[in-house]
């Protein structure tokens, strides 16, 4: 699958008149191939289509797709949402139904044909907004998308579902809701993502006709992480190999309070490929999760009053991370004073891939300066309400779209962000995004951050680059929930469950 950013569509658009393409092309092709894509997945031969169209060439599209489906047989009557075309490939196509029997009507001219045409509509074509929409509604159209959404036929949107932002995913809440998107050409980031379905519906890719060589040279920043992906990325286990050829992690974690955590981690971590796990904890967390991990290393380190590891133990958790291969730190850890410095004197000196998790990220938000200082390359785990203290902006801000906050953070510092929620996305320091595809709401529960950081650290530990360890660990945690989901369900399922099915995830790996 190829998804391009709207800003890449256009510089593939503009590539393609090089190639004796030309915009008016485009969008004769676009529109024709939205028709027959329409076409395929409804009888259109004496049904009433409505399109609603805006000024942008996404109208434009509309225009087409409505002389192509009234030339299929279909009684068509198009809305003009705001007046018209702005642009001239949109205006000519508007030309091109004028001399055609199919109906052109203002939004708000005359409100009465509005409603009994709506009445006696079959199905609906969204062409309001394409690619070029960003931020929210106007008044107007939050009534337009509410009125489509209300009609109760089905909904086919061109290219994107309009008041949807095409590289966020970000959804004005009156957005459309499609039954079907047909994209063009490639799919769009927000079309990628799995939690957009519920305003995309299905998803189609439509050629238009841009030919191969109009692509050269426009890398796709966003990427699909499915099956094939990760297991092309999965370290191999190759004969006459030991397990110091499979890295070594240090896994910083646990406290009296929560030991839970420096368990689930470490033993994701083994479940995960890794050579040796060292769980590095206060002496007590050792004594007690030591029948729990009998194939781990236990590091016994020096503790508070409290029960939280001693900034005592420094010196030997810089030996440790320095004979490891990558480090771990921050599950369970709590966030005295003593974890915090811990955690800074780890970003600081530690020269091995150093992922951050849970408390790790709190002692963070409190000092995120610290992070320029890194000498190793870093991952960070956040989930939103931690994301949130990282950038100190407010959860509301984020909740519609925290891609944006977690590439700005990701550049910013120059670490790869792991955005975890509905759908992961993990956020490189180059721009480059990965779309994960697996997982469910079972994982929303204690425990289940915990699993999925040992995994990153396991396979960072294995040698795979921060974005790789990042999206393989995504996507293997989200399957062994899936797997583990359809065991136990979504409500009865825990975070160990997620780990005893890590092994027949990897089992399915064939290659
Ligand atoms: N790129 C291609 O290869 C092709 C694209 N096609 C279609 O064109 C649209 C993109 O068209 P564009 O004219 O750039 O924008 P839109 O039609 O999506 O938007 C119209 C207009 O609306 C303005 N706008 C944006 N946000 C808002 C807002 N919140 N409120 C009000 N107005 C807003 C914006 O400035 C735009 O000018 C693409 O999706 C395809 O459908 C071609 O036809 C085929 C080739
Ligand atoms: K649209």
């Amino acid at each position: 699958m190829r998804i391009l950013t709207s800003e890449q569509m256009k510089t593939v658009e503009r590539n393609s008149l090089n190639y004796s393409m030309s915009c008016e092309r485009l969008m004769e092709n676009a529109g024709s191939a939205a028709a027959a894509a329409i076409r395929r997945a409804a009888d259109v031969e004496g049904r009433y289509v409505t399109i609603f169209c805006g000024r942008g060439n996404n109208g434009g599209d509309g225009f087409v797709a409505a002389r192509r489906l009234s030339e299929a047989g279909a009684n068509v009557a198009v809305v003009l949402t705001d007046g018209d075309p702005k642009t001239p490939e949109a205006a000519e196509m508007l030309r091109r139904i004028g001399v055609m029997d199919i109906a052109v009507v203002g939004y708000g001219d005359d409100p009465e044909y509005l409603t009994e045409r709506l009445a006696s509509t079959d199905l609906l074509v969204d062409a309001i907004y394409g690619t070029g929409f960003h931020g929210e509604l106007d008044g107007r159209h939050r009534d337009v998308c509410r009125l489509i959404n209300g009609v109760g036929v089905r909904v086919f949107a061109l290219d994107i579902p309009s008041g949807v932002n095409a590289d966020t995913g970000e959804a004005d809440p009156c957005a459309v809701r499609a039954g079907m998107t047909v994209v063009f050409d490639s799919d769009k980031p927000a079309t990628a993502m799995p939690a957009a379905a519920e305003y995309c519906g299905e998803v189609v890719v439509a050629d238009i006709g841009i030919p191969p060589e109009a692509h050269e040279g426009v890398e796709p920043l966003f990427t699909l992480v499915d099956r094939g992906w990760v297991f092309d990325r999965l370290p191999r286990r190759r004969r006459n190999t030991h397990k110091g050829d499979y890295g070594k992690l240090l896994n910083v974690a646990g406290s009296q309070r929560y030991m839970g955590a420096a368990v689930l981690s470490t033993l994701a971590a083994m479940r995960s490929g890794a050579g040796y796990v060292t769980l590095a904890s206060t002496k007590e967390v050792c004594r007690t999760v030591l029948p729990m991990l009998p194939e781990a290393v236990l590091l016994p380190l020096a503790q508070n009053p409290d029960g939280s590891l001693s900034y005592k133990a420094m010196d030997a958790l810089l030996e440790a991370a320095e004979r490891s291969t990558a480090v771990l730190a921050g599950n369970g850890l709590g966030t005295g004073p003593d974890a915090c410095r811990i955690v800074y004197e780890l970003v600081r000196r530690v020269s091995r891939p150093l992922v951050i998790d849970a408390d790790g990220i709190n002692a963070l938000a409190r000092n995120i300066d610290i992070l320029k200082d890194k000498k190793a390359e870093v991952i960070l785990t956040p989930h939103l309400m931690e994301l949130s203290r990282l950038t100190t902006l407010p959860l509301e801000q984020l909740r519609p779209d925290p891609l944006t906050a977690g590439k700005a953070f990701a550049r910013e510092y120059g670490v790869t962000v792991v955005l975890k929620g509905a759908h992961t996305l993990t956020a490189a320091p180059g721009e480059r995004v990965w779309i994960n595809t697996t997982g469910n709401a079972g994982l929303a529960k204690a425990g289940s951050g915990d699993v999925l950081a040992g995994l990153v650290g396991a396979l960072a530990a294995q040698g795979r680059s921060p974005e790789e360890a990042a999206a393989c660990g995504v996507w293997l945690h989200g399957m062994a929930g899936d797997y583990a989901a359809g065991e136990f369900s979504q409500y009865a399922m825990l975070a160990r469950d997620v780990i005893d099915a890590l092994p027949r995830v990897f089992a399915d790996n064939d290659r």
